[in-house]
């Protein structure tokens, strides 16, 4: 395994060393390591609404494979159970290992002499043979044994990114897209479910006792519910934008629309047909979603973050698509400044150990790569967001994609950065039902065939924006509010 250095811990001992951390220099390892590491909540949602578990746990296994005979412990790990095997092998393995080689001499000497007319060249030959064979069968054991120990360790590793599971129920059987399908994208209605059908006389259908559309998260203590009476539908190829003030349950609306939670009550249609007879993974694979709050997966490569997006790209189409889709996340800039371009990876996951180096020892071969080091690659929070937005491009390419979920993913970006970036998804929707959450009417409700106007987890307005002002209602206030800013 080779080492390099970071610029990590530093301690000066008297003698004028300078104690540094180590990092493990193997990509294998370190790949190992940073898809592992997306077991962390932080990346859950990232995983699941790509629809990466699979993916990851492949490409995982893969790493591991690649890996081969080097250990992916931790090296303090490593080191402590080396520590201590070494003070133990000589005493019992090595003398398990001399006794063995003795047993069957010990039981033939012992049977010979009870019965002396068998003693024989072959017979001594055949002892011999069987002595090695005994004892490299031993030592193949003790060896097994370590490496079960190991692949244990990977094992539970490879369990834990199991665990990134989905909390709805997958049991749907209907493939996505179905019959009911269009080209134009997914059409989204969320509604009413009628508890109670009676069929009164032939043709003729009562419904009592209509179940509103509610969702609770789960676990919340909050006293009232996230989203509660909301419906409306929207239509194939719709460019709809969903507004209002914070907590009044937009980023909720694409989390049940998009099924990564399953409303409390109520029915989501996709394409007229409930969203829970679908499988999970169709609909997943049909859906895209920007928010600010998705995330740069760290110790992978750009061009593999941004290569998630996509992962049934053919491979020749690839660094076609991925250059695509960096120019069309606006991060061109952002690439162009770094030295290793796409192949930078950000935050590299590492294993560590202390090392000992004479800070003026010029000669000592890490020297390099520890400078090389400290220029670490970092970007800024809008950047991140371009190449995060990128990302969602290289998906958008995918003809799979029926429906785009933005939500607020301009935070950190400048105006003029965020204007682009909601026109390049605009004229990238061709196909898809789009739907924007913004705070920021101006670049987005002019263009939208429907606005959704949110106000305590219920649906205030519905309607185009010439709708909505003509009602003079909470989205003509907010609209209002800010046009004012800009004339006053
Ligand atoms: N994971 C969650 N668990 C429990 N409650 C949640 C969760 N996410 C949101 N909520 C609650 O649901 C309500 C609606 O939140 P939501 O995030 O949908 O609002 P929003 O309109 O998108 O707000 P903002 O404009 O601030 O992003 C809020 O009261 C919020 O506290």
């Amino acid at each position: 395994m080779a080492h390099l250095l970071r610029p990590g811990r530093v301690d000066k001992f008297p003698s004028g060393k300078t104690a540094r951390v180590v990092e493990a220099d193997s990509a294998n390892l370190q790949r190992n390591q940073a898809l592992s590491g997306l077991v962390q909540n932080t990346y859950r949602m990232d995983i699941i609404s790509g629809n990466l578990v699979e993916h990851i746990i492949d490409q995982r296994n893969m790493s591991l494979v690649a890996l081969e005979d080097i250990d992916d412990r931790s090296p303090e790990q490593i080191f402590a159970e080396r520590e201590g095997s070494s003070r133990i092998r000589p005493a019992i393995f090595e003398m398990l290992n001399g006794l063995l080689e003795y047993i069957p001499m010990v039981y033939y000497t012992v049977h010979l002499s009870h019965n002396p007319s068998e003693i024989s060249l072959t017979n001594i030959t055949t002892l011999q043979a069987s002595m090695h064979s005994l004892r490299s069968t031993y030592q193949s054991v003790t060896s097994s044994f370590s490496r079960m120990k190991q692949y244990g360790a990977q094992l539970q590793a490879l369990y834990d990114l199991e665990t990134v599971h989905n909390i709805v129920k997958d049991e749907g059987q209907l493939s996505y897209p179905g019959e009911k399908s269009s080209e134009e994208g997914m059409s989204l209605e969320l509604r009413y479910v009628w508890l109670d059908t009676l069929f009164v006389a032939c043709d003729q259908l009562k419904t009592t006792n209509p179940r509103n559309v509610v969702f609770n998260y789960p676990g919340s203590q909050a006293i009232s519910s996230a989203l509660n009476d909301v419906s409306f539908k929207i239509g194939a190829g719709d460019l709809t934008v969903i507004v209002g003030a914070n907590g009044s349950g937009k980023s909720t609306l694409v989390n049940v629309l998009s099924r990564l939670y399953d409303i409390t009550s109520g029915q989501v249609l996709v394409d007229g047909v409930d969203i829970k007879e679908y499988k999970l993974s169709d609909i997943r694979q049909s859906i895209a979603i920007l928010t600010q709050d998705v995330h740069l997966f760290p110790g992978l490569s750009l061009e593999e973050n941004i290569r998630l997006g996509d992962v049934d790209c053919p491979e020749s189409e690839t660094e076609g698509r991925i250059a695509e889709a960096v120019r069309m996340g606006g991060a061109e800039r952002v690439v162009g400044k770094l030295e290793e371009g796409v192949d930078t990876v950000l935050n590299s996951m590492v294993t560590r150990q202390g090392h000992l180096l004479d800070e003026e020892d010029e000669t000592n071969p890490l020297a390099a790569k520890y400078k090389q080091l400290q220029k670490a690659s970092t970007v800024s929070g809008g950047e991140r967001q371009r190449l995060v937005a990128s990302r969602t491009f290289m998906r958008m390419q995918s003809d799979k994609i029926k429906f785009v979920a933005v939500d607020e993913p301009t935070s950190a970006l400048d105006p003029e950065g965020e204007l682009a970036l909601f026109t390049r998804l605009r004229e990238a929707r061709k196909g898809k039902t789009m739907l924007f959450i913004t705070h920021r009417f101006g670049p987005l409700t002019k263009y939208a065939d429907n606005i959704i106007c949110m106000k305590d987890g219920k649906v205030a307005e519905f309607g185009s924006h010439a709708t909505l002002m003509e009602l003079n209602g909470e989205y003509c206030r907010m609209y209002n509010v800010q046009a004012n800013a800009f004339q006053s």
